[in-house]
């Protein structure tokens, strides 16, 4: 299975929700395209066990901004029908760059990878006044285009109104709450992905 880790916005904690699924779901990980440093598949390789699987980035862009742009200063041209998945047996996270609607080129977008890719979605959406708006926006977005949604990864300050209202919305269970930590370390790392596990399993049945 290829699960394709999205969120409301950029610095949600996809990065982070990615570590704790590879955990959890003995996964490999894949970012396809990085810009800027520090990478993401790093930060995974630090904070997951030593024997998974880190895929190397299809793209990297030197500037830390939206893809289209970075790949605009670095001359390189990124189209989705050129992105190929890494082999493996293994599931597999893929990263996307800050939230859906984020343009790779003129006429292409982040979303446009998860169809290609045949992934499920999983949204990270991190609490903080207005995160409603936007978490309601981006599932809009979701059912409009009739993309699959695994689940939702709440991350941050519970607020049970509004993770209520969201999975109201959304038809759809949290699988995971990660609340604000001080420190993120493998051990936090592995004590979400146990939960992360035993949530996921009872989603399957
Ligand atoms: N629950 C949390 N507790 C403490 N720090 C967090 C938490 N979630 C995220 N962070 C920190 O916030 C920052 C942004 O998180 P992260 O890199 O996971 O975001 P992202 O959605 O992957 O961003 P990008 O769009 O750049 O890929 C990181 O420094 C991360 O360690
Ligand atoms: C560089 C950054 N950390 C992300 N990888 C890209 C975020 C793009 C956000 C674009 C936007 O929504 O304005
Ligand atoms: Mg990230």
């Amino acid at each position: 299975m290829k699960y394709f880790v999205t969120a409301i916005g950029t610095d949600s904690g996809k990065t982070l929700a990615s570590a704790i699924l590879v955990e959890a779901l003995d996964a490999d990980y894949w970012k396809p395209i990085q810009a800027g440093r520090p990478t993401d598949s790093n930060t995974v390789k630090g904070l997951v066990s030593s024997e998974k699987v880190i895929h190397p980035e299809q793209y990297f862009l030197k500037s830390p901004m939206s893809p289209h742009a970075a790949a605009k200063i670095d001359g390189v041209d990124i189209h989705i029908d050129q992105l190929s998945l890494p082999n493996t047996n293994q599931p597999l996270i893929i990263e996307g760059a800050g939230g859906l609607m984020v343009p790779i080129n003129d006429n292409e977008m982040v979303a446009d990878m998860i169809p290609h890719f045949r992934a499920e979605i999983v949204l990270v959406s991190n609490i903080y006044l207005g995160s409603i708006n936007h978490s309601l926006l981006s599932l809009e977005f979701i059912k409009s285009r009739g993309y699959p949604l695994k689940g939702i990864i709440f991350n941050g300050p519970e607020n049970l109104e509004t993770q209520r209202i969201i999975e109201n919305y959304a038809g759809v269970k949290c699988i995971l709450h990660i609340k604000n930590e001080k420190k993120i370390t493998k051990e936090i790392v592995n004590e979400y992905a146990k939960e992360l596990k035993a949530n996921w399993n009872e989603l399957a049945g």
